[in-house]
């Protein structure tokens, strides 16, 4: 029996008084069990992967000897939980050397190396390489049991190993009946509190999630002796009957690994790197932000439920389910190691999807039109870096515009000049009056739909695209009958009084709807830009010089109204200045609050204002008519409905 690891350390001496003393490394497993279990492992629950694929990599090193060897892993959870395997077994100089080593593994060369032709061999045949993964059994048991017989060495007696957590273990040799036929069994009797991680159902679901692309057979029984086979050849393994039958497979496969019937399935096959698998495209659009959570197989042992980087960020609208065997697991084995190979694995399967894609324009229009009004926003994201891509996609790709939802295609057709708005807020206020004067505005305000629309000249030559700037609208609204300017002309002057200090302009034009009585041109950039020039004036010192210097022409915004409008009408004659001006806010404030960007507090105030003033010259109307049949207050007692403050 070993002795028990050496806590204390010796008292310090002087280096004159003994000049060199060799000491080694003690190991408090202990303490290396709770890091583990805390800080490497997500869960309790990786216990069983690491008893299935030492039992796996048992039954793969003892076929490398004797292919015909039996290949059978059984889970049983009769007396706590047992994994028995048909695998290579230990000598007791394997168990001393390998099971009792932590971070020794025999599934590397002698030289026990993690790099180089050690971890070359452990990659390529076995699951397991760091040598530590036997230590997550004690994360639910304190004692580990191992019986074992060597196939290796077939005169070699069965060992009895166990090992306790605090890192003790012991050796027995046990009679050749205790294990008539060469392999392993490992016993587990889990502590109190992790009884739940042994319970039947726990194990089969979990042997299940493991195990279930395991390429030798696995099964679980329970105290019953009833048997539940765990593993199954996967889909695009098996052979099918027709193209159909295997489609139907695949789909079904993602039925009941996703829980979603897929939009379409995409078979992968990266032979360089053994990688088999399906990637399934979403039926419903997800936000680009939302990881799709692909499940990966390393040599059929399921590494990571949400291994994300398999996939190039854009592709987002699938979900993959791959097995390979030549990437790399972090030590953790939850997630891969992110190499070149990774690197070049994700590029391969961004080509096969992108390929897929283009190649439903041809193969089968109808589901590349499901799949655009799907993930369009996908799609788009894509094509803005992928020249090729837009140009075969471009067709199929709907925008919001001032003809209603259409292609790029079919609105450049109708409008070989292209304007695009910055924000959804200003198109929406701008496009029925724009569309109503034949400009063709396409809303810019959706993630990547301004940029898209900024390349079309690249791909539709002969087409020209220009942000919309209130004075491109002004400019295609028709001016009204100078008469009628000179008429209104008091007003007007007004009207630029008041909505100067907004550092708005007024024009007057005639546009439909007629019922819209004014429209106000105006945009995010130029807010902002007016801000800034307002915050650079109140300022002083450097900071107003700093602001001074970024400032450019400040861009005004327009107040447009609508001489078609018949209250525009009315209110270009109104001689009464206080009402003018009331008329003046009114339209203003209405128009500010169809562009459904926030208000800034002068604008609160404005409004406030002149709801009161309007308020106030209902009531006086409703007063004189009164008056007018009965008498009643007259005008000059009125009080202002302002309030003193106005006044003052
Ligand atoms: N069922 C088994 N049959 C034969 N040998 C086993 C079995 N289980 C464990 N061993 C031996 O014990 C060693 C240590 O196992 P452990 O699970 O700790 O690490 P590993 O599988 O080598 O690497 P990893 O940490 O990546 O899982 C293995 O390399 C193997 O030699």
């Amino acid at each position: 029996m070993p002795e028990p690891p050496l806590r204390s350390k010796e008292p310090p001496v002087s280096p004159s008084e003994n000049p060199t003393s060799a000491h080694t490394f003690q190991v408090d497993l202990r303490g290396l069990v709770d890091l583990l279990s805390h800080h490497l492992y997500s869960s309790p629950r990786v216990y069983l992967r690491e008893l299935l694929q030492n039992a796996v990599d048992a039954i793969s090193a003892r076929q490398a000897l004797d292919p015909s060897a039996p290949a059978a892993i059984t889970v049983r959870t009769d007396h706590g939980l047992t994994v028995t395997d048909t695998g290579i077994g230990l000598t007791e100089q394997d168990v001393h050397t390998f099971l009792a080593t932590i971070g020794r593994s025999s599934k590397r060369d002698a030289d026990g190396r993690l790099d180089g032709d050690g971890l070359a061999r452990a990659r390529g045949d076995f699951i397991g390489q760091f040598g530590i993964g036997l230590l997550a059994c004690f994360v639910v048991a304190d004692e580990i049991t191992v019986v074992t017989r060597s196939a290796a060495t077939p005169d070699a007696p069965v060992i009895e190993w166990r090992g306790g957590s605090d890192g003790r273990y012991t050796i027995r040799t046990l009679p050749a009946e205790a294990k008539p036929e060469p392999g392993t069994t490992v016993r587990l009797a889990p502590r109190a509190d992790a009884a739940e991680w042994t319970r039947t159902d726990r194990v089969i679901s979990l042997a299940r999630d493991f195990g279930s692309l395991l390429r030798h057979e696995v099964t679980v029984v329970d105290g019953r002796g009833e048997t539940t086979r765990v593993n199954h050849t996967p889909p695009w393994a098996d052979r099918h009957g027709s193209p159909l039958a295997r489609r139907e497979a695949l789909a079904a496969y993602c039925r009941s690994t996703f829980d979603f019937t897929p939009l379409d399935t995409i078979e992968l096959d990266l032979p360089l790197v053994g990688l088999r698998g399906v990637a399934y495209v979403l039926p419903d659009a997800v936000p680009p932000s939302r990881r799709a959570g692909h499940r990966v197989h390393l040599k059929g042992m399921l590494l990571s439920d949400h291994a994300d980087e398999l996939l190039p960020d854009w592709a987002f609208f699938v979900r993959c389910v791959v097995d390979t065997d030549g990437l790399r697991p972090t030590a953790s084995r939850e997630g891969l190691y992110a190499d070149e190979m990774l690197a070049a694995v994700r590029d391969a399967l961004g080509t096969r999807i992108r390929d897929w894609l283009t190649g439903l324009s041809a193969s089968d229009p109808a589901l590349l039109h499901r799949f655009i009004s799907v993930h369009h926003l996908a799609v788009k994201e894509l094509a803005r870096y992928d020249d090729e891509l837009l140009r075969m996609l471009l067709p199929w790709l709907p925008f919001e515009t001032t003809d209603g939802n259409v292609t790029l295609d079919e609105f450049v057709r109708t409008h070989p000049v292209v304007l695009v708005t910055r924000t959804v807020e200003e198109f929406r206020q701008v496009a029925p009056i724009a569309g109503a004067a034949g400009l063709g505005v396409v809303n810019g305000g959706y993630t990547y739909d301004r940029d898209l629309v900024h390349r079309l000249p690249e791909i539709r030559p002969g087409t020209s695209v220009a942000d919309l700037d209130p004075s491109t609208v002004t400019a295609h609204l028709d001016t009204v009958d100078p008469a009628a300017e000179l008429a209104a002309s008091a007003f007007l002057a007004v009207a630029r009084e008041v909505v100067g200090r907004f550092d708005c302009d007024v024009a007057l034009r005639s546009f439909h709807p007629t019922s819209a009585p004014a429209l106000l041109l105006d945009n995010r950039e130029a807010r902002h830009e007016r801000g800034r020039a307002q915050l650079a004036e109140e300022a002083d010192g450097l900071w107003a010089d700093i602001l001074g210097s970024l400032r450019s022409e400040v861009p005004r915004a327009q107040l447009v109204l609508n001489h078609l409008n018949p209250l525009v009408r009315r209110a270009a004659s109104i001689v009464d200045r206080e009402l003018a001006v009331t008329a003046v806010e009114t339209l203003y404030g209405q128009a500010v609050l169809l562009t459904r960007r926030p208000l800034t507090s002068s604008e609160s105030a404005l409004l406030n204002r002149s709801f009161i003033s309007l308020l106030d010259h209902a009531m006086l109307g409703h007063e004189a008519a009164g008056r007018s049949g009965g008498g009643a207050q007259g005008p000059q007692d009125r009080q202002d409905p302002r309030g003193p403050q106005k006044e003052a």
